[in-house]
């Protein structure tokens, strides 16, 4: 059988498809982190876990604020929808499953309040700011695409070693539900369709935008196993 020759210029791949590949050899570096090896292992120290939860409680809620505030930006009804109700599915699911880890670990509110944002925590979220406010809603949706997908490829590769700790192993269970996967493919449609709206400049930036918190997504491990701070750069 001859093989079919695709026709000059066309692709076969979607954009999620070609930044997906693009940011493989991040998501790679994320997938077997130190972090992530403890974690599974059950010795990640449970300082180191507190120390993530804690930074973390600031991207998520700065997470559901800017699908919000994307949403604000556009015309596309079923993005809209989506992104709405990103948000507020956000505070029933991840952040109500962080609650009851806060209480677990006795994080009182007092903590919180006294905990400061770490530089990587807090440069990734003015990264997705950025993204949006100099850049586009499109470039956005593109900056928030790795935090659900990455996230979903963790939780699929270490379901089935899963850990001994039940802390853990619950973080894990997060991130492999059927109910998340769905949400993490309409994230990625809703980012083909962002990517056809736009000029070719601004899919690059769009991509640009998607390897930039790739590489914060990897930074995140780091920063929880070194307790960064301010005083620590
Ligand atoms: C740094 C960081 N990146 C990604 C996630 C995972 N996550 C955050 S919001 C969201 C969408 C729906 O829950 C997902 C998957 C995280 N917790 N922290």
């Amino acid at each position: 059988m001859p093989k079919v020759k695709p026709k000059e210029g066309f692709t076969l791949t979607t954009f999620t498809d070609q930044i997906h590949e693009l940011a493989r050899p991040l998501w790679l570096r994320s997938v077997h982190h130190p972090f992530i090896k403890q974690l599974t292992a059950g010795d990640l120290p449970l300082s180191t876990f507190r120390y993530y939860l804690l930074q973390d409680r600031y991207y998520l809620s700065e997470f559901g604020k800017l699908h919000d505030k994307i949403a604000d930006q556009l015309t596309d009804q079923t993005a809209i929808n989506f992104l709405r109700e990103g948000a507020a599915g956000l505070k029933n699911g991840e952040i109500a499953v962080r609650k009851g880890f806060f209480a677990k670990l006795n994080i009182t509110q007092a903590e919180i309040d006294l905990t400061p944002i770490a530089p990587t925590a807090y440069n990734y979220v003015n990264h997705m700011y950025a993204a949006l406010y100099q850049g586009s809603p499109q470039r956005a949706i593109a900056a928030l695409l790795p935090c659900y997908w990455l996230y979903n490829e963790i939780g699929q590769a270490l379901i089935s070693q899963g850990s001994p700790v039940s802390l853990y192993q619950q973080w894990i269970e997060t991130y492999d539900s059927d109910g998340y996967t769905d949400s993490v493919n309409q994230m990625i449609q809703l980012t083909n369709r962002a990517a056809g709206q736009v000029d070719e400049t601004e899919k690059q930036a769009m991509t640009t935008a998607f390897i930039r918190s790739s590489a914060y997504e990897l930074g995140y491990w780091g920063m929880s196993l070194r307790h960064e701070s301010w005083d620590s750069l």
